[in-house]
């Protein structure tokens, strides 16, 4: 249990570690290479450490150095052999972008997760790889993890997905059509949730030297037989962590600044910054550094399809503006590592807050909240985003602090400095 006590804090600049989506993404790419990449600034947290350890079963071979850099000697598109089970904790990203990597190789995978991991939905991506021969099934016949699949036929072609309730299948697909003879083409059902993640995955496969493109609203193209280079990379701070801070900023009238972001980032996430300017703050970004400094501020309508892991902080930083503030698109949240939208509603409300929910939408009504026991359903967004509150409200307390551990084990360390 985290006591977060609630404090006055001063203007500053914090630095975030490298983003989480990147991170998978370089990895990834830097296996599917042939020869060696030193990937900079990976962040370090459980779900990395997942993607890395299916990696290495599948053969890449990964140093770390001294100062965090990863050193990824790649195995060319060619995964060898792993006959264990693979296990993926809650790790949504490494679960279904690591099933697109299995599906190129020519003995089965099985890939398995935590309980919560083994009820969120996969079914869309399985039904994709069994349209282009890919043997691709749920051990329990419902969509969900233990899944195994089984490649080999390598000739690609076109296939179908539904995106409504994850963009990870999309990001899957591409970065494993490339190795296809006639690469792949992906018609959408209908459009994508959280879009600024597949921009990431085409940008990263880019980096990597490997084209795949968006061809309409609803279709998109990666050419067959590319080969991923392999070299020197970066990866950006994670700004769905900076969010975090901006938030503080945001409900106690301090001015947060992030180091280190740059104007054109793909991370959609970047939003976070520009919602709470909406609510009434103020943000400047000089080039490095994005500040958001806190004013009084007001409930706002916004759709947050594109960038699922920010309602939290979103929803957490409504509770203290004055008026409504509704929530749209994001009925996705219900299958992250819990029901995102359930669980912020209920704990809002037992900070006497009014929150309320429908199927893809929630309303908080800002008030004078009191303090609580927050429930975090070892999802490491709502400790976060709830931590953010304690700095306001007396007798905040996290239960299960460590599911920070996931994206950002440094979180606490850098919160507590503020
Ligand atoms: O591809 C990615 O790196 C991610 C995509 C998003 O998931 P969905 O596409 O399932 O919404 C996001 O919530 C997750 O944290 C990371
Ligand atoms: C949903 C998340 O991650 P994943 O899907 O990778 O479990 C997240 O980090 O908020």
């Amino acid at each position: 249990m985290k006591l977060v006590i609630s404090r006055k804090i001063h203007d500053q600049v914090v630095k975030i570690p490298g983003s989480k989506s990147i991170s998978h993404r370089m990895l990834i790419c830097a296996a599917l290479a042939d020869g060696i990449s030193q990937i900079y600034n990976v962040l370090d947290s459980q779900d990395i450490s997942l993607t890395r350890k299916t990696l290495e079963c599948m053969g890449a071979q990964i140093e770390s150095r001294q100062d965090g850099t990863l050193s990824v000697t790649g195995f060319g598109g060619r995964p060898k052999p792993w006959p264990d089970p693979i296990h993926l904790g809650n790790s949504g990203t490494s679960m279904r972008l690591l099933a697109g990597i299995a599906a190129l190789g020519s003995t089965p995978y099985t890939l398995t997760g935590d309980e919560r991991m083994r009820q969120r939905p996969m079914g869309e991506l399985l039904d994709a790889l069994g349209r282009i021969r890919i043997s691709a099934a749920s051990q329990n016949n419902e969509g969900t993890p233990p899944v195994v699949i089984q490649g080999g036929d390598r000739a690609g072609g076109r296939t179908l997905l539904d995106c409504s309730r994850s963009s990870q299948y999309l990001s899957a697909l591409l970065m494993a059509g490339a190795f296809f003879d006639q690469g792949l083409v992906i018609d959408l059902t209908g459009p994508a949730v959280s879009q600024p993640y597949i921009d990431l995955t085409l940008d990263v496969m880019k980096q990597f030297g490997v084209n795949a493109f968006q061809v309409s609203d609803t279709c998109y193209e990666v050419p067959g037989g590319q080969t991923y280079s392999s070299g020197s990379r970066t990866v950006e701070p994670d700004l769905s962590n900076a969010g975090y801070f901006w938030a503080a900023g945001a409900v106690t009238g301090a001015d947060i600044g992030v180091d280190n972001i740059g104007t054109a980032s793909l991370q959609g996430d970047l939003k976070q910054a520009y919602i709470f300017e909406k609510m009434g703050c103020t943000v400047n970004h000089d080039g490095r550094v994005l500040r958001v400094k806190g004013h009084p501020l007001h409930g706002v309508d916004v759709d947050m399809s594109d960038t699922p892991d920010a309602v939290p902080a979103v929803a957490v930083t409504a509770a203290f503006a004055e008026g409504t503030t509704r929530i749209r698109n994001i009925g996705h949240l219900r299958v992250k590592e819990c029901d995102r939208i359930d669980a912020v509603c209920s704990q809002l409300t037992k900070m006497g807050i009014k929150a309320v929910q429908g199927p893809d939408f929630m309303e908080i009504t800002g008030g004078t909240p009191h303090g609580a026991l927050i429930e975090t359903f070892n999802d490491h967004r709502i400790a976060m985003a709830f931590a953010v509150a304690g700095l306001r409200v007396d007798d905040i307390k996290i239960e299960n602090p460590v599911c920070v551990e996931k994206s950002f084990p440094t979180f606490w360390q850098l919160f507590d400095a503020l």
